[in-house]
């Protein structure tokens, strides 16, 4: 497992482009960007024979088991990470950037548009969880209709609104 530190990071510049620290950066990074790097560090590497999508799945769920283990038996941590030693924030950086980098190569891999199915997957979140009938609930979208204050005695017009089919 990495254990963080900064010590085994080099951000030398290499034939997959400019490796600039994060501190270097203003700009947000694109999803497309961290694609870009992870097959050019594949092809530079002869990894495309490995990154397959089962490899780079069972990859993945090995890093969030390491992401997991940062966080196991601590309890509840407050949000933030207010008491967190910078080298335990800094491990935590590079696991969930394990995570993140394995999810975009396994998009990638299988031709799909990370950056594209995610927004339409919040549409339909959105869908399945009205504000009006999930505010200040946990619930699960086939329970929240629960929600739904008692149908009115008076002036019920039968609408039926409150729907929550995902609409997609
Ligand atoms: N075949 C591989 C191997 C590694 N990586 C990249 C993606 C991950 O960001 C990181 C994973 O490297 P390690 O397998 O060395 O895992 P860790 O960085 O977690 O190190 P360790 O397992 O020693 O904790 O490197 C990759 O793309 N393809």
């Amino acid at each position: 497992m990495s254990m963080g530190g900064g010590t085994e990071k080099s951000f030398a510049s290499t034939a997959a482009g400019d490796m600039t620290t994060p501190k270097e950066r203003e700009e947000d990074v694109s999803l497309a960007e961290l694609k870009k790097k992870m097959a050019d560090f594949a092809k530079e590497r002869d990894w495309d024979q490995f990154h397959s999508p089962r490899n780079l799945l069972l990859a993945l769920v090995g890093e969030v088991g390491e992401l997991s283990e940062i966080f196991q038996w601590k309890g509840e941590v407050p949000k933030g990470l207010p008491d967190w030693k910078k080298e335990e924030k800094e491990h935590l950086g590079e696991e969930l950037s394990d995570v993140l980098l394995y999810l975009v190569r396994l998009s990638d891999i299988c031709g799909i548009d990370l950056g594209k199915a995610a927004l339409r997957k919040l549409q339909v979140n959105a869908n399945k969880y009205p504000v009006n009938l999930s505010k200040g609930s946990s619930k699960k979208h086939n329970q929240i209709i629960n929600n739904l204050p008692p149908p009115s005695t008076t002036n019920d017009n039968g609408n039926g609104s409150g729907s929550v089919d995902d609409g997609v």
